[in-house]
């Protein structure tokens, strides 16, 4: 090969490699920007003010450690526009190099798991990841958008098909007004479970996926733009709006600030289909777009610069509620030390915790645990990990993931091993409430998304079991200084977010009536 060409190749790597990085680490301005309105709209010291406090310091923390804001960075998908003639084979290759070295950098944590066998490959690459969708266009350079999206927010994806019932709202007929019911649900099904407050890209039309592709195109929207169809720009400032009336807060913990963005786009459906789509993005909103000259493969500019760069670093701190006990516990931990917990106390834990999420709790209900798990603490987390240069483990980044989805386990779990305190986010629903009151357990919701926060708390690493169910999914032996979350499910019975699901969806109802 000429030398030109393996320069192309290597500078495109380069470019490709920076493009991943940047969107791992540093939030765009214009993301930064809506979560400062967000923290400017919670009223201090409010456990929402708190958890965007948490935030905002995270956000300051990976930047400087150029480490990922999120340990879930999500099924990396990328947007290529080519001009005629170029070698889009180069390009993919490219852009698998350079997945392949940030994974090993832990710019992004290995994501790619065998559906099947539930095997982790390790570099993030197997069969269709990572998404790279091409097209050609008339410019004549190479312009390449990436969107981070993780798992959790994925999960509250919504898809509806027109007419249908809808809690709190009725029915949604085949017009605007029945769209508008839509993405209103569509923000209070998410609750906090998707990190919110959170920003939502919507498809109108299309068939299943294209519907789907269409939400998460408008994901790539600037933030502060404006729709060029006016019901449409209208739709989306009403939503906003309105959503921001329901209460959920950030985190799901209530408050001001739900949802930060609203983007719609529209296509053409078939008679017979009707679909809103809505792709729900978490505030770790990390999607950029780079511009590369066709010859040199080099950066020419980079999207999403414009206007002011919220740092973070002279933000005035939130004082935990006075109200709120702060209570410092260590396992093993006893049963009465649980039940002198409350909703809405903080706790702080030093020492011993264990990692376990949707692999080992899945192995847990037929299967002896590698340690013993009594009084101790489960941490619903998939951190990313790196060895030093002694071959010791070091977490990078370590925020929790979202806990509903041990709800089929949980409760048995916590009874069979005896563990004491579960700590996740987005909370669990009725069976393990019922749980942690017959057995003298406690649900702690940690900030998710503030990976780097969390690793800070995390002193050592002093053991790993079940390693074959890959890095994120593994036993880590976790030990802890000052691991602060929020009681939000305790052992009489109280959930915070079995409350706020009921108001969000009293102030929901209020919008039932037609507006559009
Ligand atoms: O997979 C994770 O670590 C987190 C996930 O994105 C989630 O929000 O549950
Ligand atoms: S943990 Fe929260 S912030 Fe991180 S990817 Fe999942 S939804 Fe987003």
């Amino acid at each position: 090969m000429s030398q030109v060409a393996t320069s192309y190749l290597q500078t495109l790597e380069k470019s490709l490699y920076d493009l991943v990085s940047e969107t791992s680490t540093n939030l765009p301005k214009d993301v930064r920007r809506a979560i400062k309105k967000a923290k400017d709209a919670e009223n201090a010291g409010t456990r929402a003010a708190m958890s965007l406090d948490t935030i905002a310091n995270n956000i300051v923390m990976a930047e400087d450690n150029v480490s990922p804001i999120c340990q879930d960075t999500g099924l990396p998908t990328f947007k290529v526009k080519t001009p005629v003639g170029v070698n889009q084979l180069e390009i993919k290759a490219a852009i698998k190099n350079a997945i392949v070295q940030a994974t090993q950098d832990a710019k992004l944590r290995p994501n790619s798991v065998d559906s099947l066998t539930g095997k982790n490959s390790g570099d993030n690459l197997g069969d269709g990841l990572p998404v790279v969708k091409f097209e050609q266009w008339e410019k004549d350079y190479i312009e390449v958008k990436l969107i981070l999206k993780g798992g959790g927010c994925e999960n509250k994806n919504i898809q509806y098909s027109l007419p249908c019932e809808l809690e709190g709202l009725g029915r949604a007929g085949r017009d605007l007004d029945g769209i508008r019911k839509c993405i209103l649900h569509s923000v209070w099904q998410s609750q906090g479970q998707g990190c919110s407050a959170g920003f939502i890209g919507v498809g109108i039309g299309g068939d299943r996926s294209s519907g789907y592709d269409l939400a998460k195109e408008q994901l790539f929207r600037h933030v502060d733009d404006v729709n060029p169809n006016e019901d449409l720009a209208k739709l989306e400032e009403y939503i906003v709006e309105k959503a921001n009336t329901f209460g959920i807060g950030t985190m799901g913990f209530g408050g001001e600030a739900t949802l930060l963005g609203c983007k719609i786009g529209v296509m053409h459906r078939i008679p017979a289909s009707f679909y809103v789509s809505v792709a729900y993005n978490c505030w770790a909103y990390r999607r950029m777009a780079i511009d590369i000259d066709v010859n040199s493969g080099e950066i020419t500019n980079w999207h999403y610069q414009d206007g002011e760069k919220i740092t973070f670093r002279d933000e005035p701190k939130t004082e935990v509620q006075s109200e709120s006990k702060v209570v410092e516990l260590t396992a093993p931990i006893t049963e009465e030390q649980i039940r002198e917990l409350k909703v809405g106390d903080v706790v702080k834990i030093n020492g011993r915790m264990y990692t376990g999420r949707d692999a080992i709790h899945h192995h847990l209900m037929s299967h002896d645990a590698p340690v013993d798990l009594n009084g101790q603490v489960i941490y619903h987390c998939g951190p990313v990990m790196a060895k030093d240069e002694e071959g010791n483990w070091t977490v990078k980044a370590a925020g929790p993931t979202t806990s509903i989805r041990e709800e089929p386990y949980q409760g048995d779990i916590m009874k069979k091993f005896g563990i004491r305190a579960v700590i996740g986010k987005g909370g669990m629903g009725p069976k393990t409430l019922a749980a942690l009151k017959d057995h003298g357990g406690v649900y702690l919701n940690a900030i998710g998304g503030a990976a780097q926060y969390y690793a800070d708390c995390i002193k050592s690493v002093d053991g790993v079991d079940l390693q074959e169910f890959g890095i994120p999914e593994a036993m880590w032996h976790l030990n802890v200084e000052g691991f602060t979350a929020v009681v939000t499910m305790d052992s009489h019975g109280n959930s915070l977010h079995a409350d706020v699901e009921k108001s969000s969806l009293e102030k929901l109802s209020q919008f039932a009536e037609r507006v559009f």
